[in-house]
């Protein structure tokens, strides 16, 4: 089991990296009586990062620092405090510890951002306080607090059904590059839902099994311009809708050549896949020149999911 770092002045801490994701499937069923909708989605975990460092404590804190900081609540309706909260419960621990959060990944952008701090901060506690919970204990906590807090544990390129939250992991080749256009205002995850409520109706498509073969299909041959081609994602239309300025954004990454482009989860960020490092710095400079991103931030996937990694210095 891992430590914590106590060879520095000051108390233990833990530090866990957790990734944001994007969906390069997202297919959606019909509202069920529980208020969710059943998914069938592929997910791909991508280098834009979230450090959480947690240090042992008295109580139950948590600083958050980064551009969008301003707009992360602290108290207790953090996801990560509240997945210390639930490890401490589960594990039936009577301890405390301080949360540091360095976001980088957009606020209500539709990259799970917050999915990956609740996943870094059940790491890191069970890390800090000794738990040993096993990995499907985690999981299950990591379901108990949203739909995709599991991926956020897992990482790297997985099928999720049900919620979003059972988990298959598929097979990726290579590695893929990728423009996140990040709006400074963001969506909410449930208003977007409720506005796909709105424009399917009853008539969302229920799931069939086969639909997403030609995107696990690419990424299987790790061919990104047949990866570019499969891009879908049904919450596509409704954050359009609460977002038309979106549709701009999308054109533009189209016109300056990326191998597909999408909203990315329920929006308001677009990822556009790009051919390659250089393309995706080419893509990034387009769309901020054009005035269509407030910030165009590049990545690569697959990468792993939440995992602990040495502090610096
Ligand atoms: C859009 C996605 O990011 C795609 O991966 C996820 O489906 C959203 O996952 P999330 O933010 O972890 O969502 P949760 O915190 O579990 O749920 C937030 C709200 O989104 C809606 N929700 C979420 C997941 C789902 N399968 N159906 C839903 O209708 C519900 O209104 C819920 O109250
Ligand atoms: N640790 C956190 N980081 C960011 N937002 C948080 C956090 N905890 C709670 N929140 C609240 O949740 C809202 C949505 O957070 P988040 O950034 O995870 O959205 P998202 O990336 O769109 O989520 P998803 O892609 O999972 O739907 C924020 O607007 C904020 O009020």
């Amino acid at each position: 089991m891992t430590q914590p770092r106590a060879d520095h002045d000051g108390p233990p801490e833990i530090r866990v990296r957790a990734p944001g994701k994007v969906n390069l499937g997202l297919r959606v069923g019909p509202r069920e009586p529980d208020g969710y909708h059943p998914l069938v989605t592929v997910f791909q975990a991508v280098s834009v990062y979230e450090d959480v460092v947690a240090t042992a404590s008295d109580d139950m804190t948590l600083t958050v620092s980064g551009p969008q900081a301003h707009l992360v609540p602290t108290d207790g309706t953090n996801l990560a405090l509240r997945a210390a909260q639930a490890l401490a419960e589960y594990a039936g621990i009577d301890a405390g510890v301080h949360l540091h959060i360095e976001k980088s990944v957009p606020v209500a952008g539709g990259m799970a951002g917050g999915s990956a701090d609740a996943a870094a901060a059940l790491l890191a506690c069970d890390a800090l306080w000794g738990a040993g919970l096993s990995r499907e204990q985690l999981h299950e906590l990591a379901a108990s607090l949203g739909s995709d807090v599991p991926f956020g544990l897992v990482g790297h390129t997985a099928v999720g059904s049900g919620r979003g939250d059972v988990l298959t992991p598929a097979l990726s080749r290579g590695e893929y590059h990728w423009v996140f256009a990040v709006r400074d205002s963001g969506l909410s995850t449930a208003r977007v839902y409720a506005e796909f409520d709105a424009m399917t109706g009853a008539g969302a498509a229920s799931l069939g099994p086969d639909s997403d073969l030609e995107l696990l299909q690419a990424l299987r041959a790790g061919d990104a311009l047949a990866l570019g081609r499969a891009l879908r994602n049904d919450l596509q239309p409704a954050a359009l809708e609460l977002a038309p300025e979106l549709a701009e954004t999308l054109a533009t990454a189209d016109d300056v050549g990326a191998l597909g482009v999408i909203v990315s989860g329920s929006g308001p960020t677009v990822a556009a896949l790009a051919r390659s490092r250089t393309h995706a710095q080419a893509i990034a400079t387009a769309l901020t020149a054009a005035g269509v991103a407030d910030t165009a931030l590049t990545a690569v996937g697959p990468v792993p999911g939440a995992r602990l990694v040495a502090s610096p210095g």
